[in-house]
């Protein structure tokens, strides 16, 4: 496989999974960008500017993820490896739950897409499989790439996701704390094993779900209820469960986003005023916290080759 191109304009999307009862299946992309700029140079160096979200922390060489999953994504091809110039603009907080490795991943693997020849010999069912390889898990990657809501799923040939509709009146907003969390550590913390009442309830919370988000908001409230991960989480997130507990009480749909500790609150656009006032009054409990109103990204990872005229 030959490269075809030598410097490209790569943007990815935040997201949001699991809302709720998807877990490991279910995501929205938020519009909420990293953007990144990827030039080949003659030398084999690696050299990384990172501005905005993870500057000063994440590493500049070749153990930047971006880059390990733009090289692991031309290995995977056959194509040559080069020297890379990057340079990134991240917007997309990290260890938050907004889906920042995922974005990060996706960037370097639709960047490897785009520098190929022929970027059409890479699918987004292919990127979503290179993408999943390194998350462990669909459900970020799949709105990553595609935009708006999905559904994931693995089988035997590997991760799948289609899109799911959303209604225009559906308003997301995140509440991001400052405090991190590893998706590692929420992970650690769920039990091998729950109840076949529990995975029912899911079950069927997850399909309602999926009519909720396009065209019965009204139910967003019971659709989004959980009993897979968040309360077994709620011990490394406290305070988020507890932001939580008092969102719901007050009948708003709010899940932990991701892995947490960001909560994320899906209501139709008529509550926004409501919930605006309800956080008002919770004075105590966002005090530091950032509220966004990003939207919903409809688009997914975009890539684009930079040419002499363009
Ligand atoms: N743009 C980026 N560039 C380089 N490394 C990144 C980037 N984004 C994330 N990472 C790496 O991924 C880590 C965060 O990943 P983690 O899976 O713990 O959280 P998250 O992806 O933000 O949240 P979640 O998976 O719950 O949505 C960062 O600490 C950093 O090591
Ligand atoms: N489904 C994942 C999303 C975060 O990567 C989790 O909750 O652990």
């Amino acid at each position: 496989m030959q490269l075809g191109a030598d410097h490209v304009i790569v943007r990815v999307p935040a997201t949001s999974a699991n809302l709720g009862p998807g877990f490991d299946a279910l995501g929205l992309a938020l519009s909420l960008h990293d953007e990144l700029e990827v030039r080949l140079v003659a030398s084999d160096d690696v050299v990384v500017d990172v501005h905005g979200e993870g500057a000063g922390q994440v590493p500049t060489n070749e153990d930047h993820l971006v880059v390990r999953a733009l090289r692991h994504t031309l290995d995977l091809l056959g194509a040559p490896q080069t020297g890379l110039r990057m340079t990134c603009a991240n917007a997309i907080p990290h260890g938050r739950g907004l889906g920042s490795s995922a974005a990060a991943v996706v960037a370097g693997v639709v960047a490897a897409r785009a520098l190929l020849a022929d970027p059409r010999s890479l699918d987004s069912r292919a990127v979503l499989s290179i993408a999943t390889e390194f998350e462990g898990h669909p459900d970020n990657a799949a709105p990553a790439i595609l935009g708006g809501a999905t559904a994931a799923w693995s089988d035997d040939d590997g991760p799948r996701a289609v899109g799911l509709e959303v209604d225009p009146s559906i308003v997301a907003t995140v509440l991001v704390p400052d405090a991190r969390l590893a998706t590692s550590r929420a992970r650690a913390v769920l039990p091998a094993t729950v109840p076949h009442a529990d995975a029912a309830f899911n079950a069927g919370r997850s399909a309602l779900l999926v009519e909720a988000l396009a065209r019965r908001p009204e139910l967003l409230l019971d659709a989004t209820e959980d009993r897979l991960h968040q309360s077994y989480r709620a011990g490394v997130m406290a305070a988020s469960a507890e932001l939580l507990r008092a969102l719901r009480a007050e009948g708003f749909a709010a899940t932990i986003s991701g892995a947490g500790p960001t909560v994320l609150v899906l209501t139709p656009d008529d509550a926004v005023a409501d919930l605006d006032a309800t956080l008002a009054g919770l004075v105590d409990g966002v005090a530091g916290w950032r509220a966004l109103r990003p939207g919903v990204d409809p688009h997914g990872a975009r890539a684009r080759r930079v040419t002499a005229s363009s």
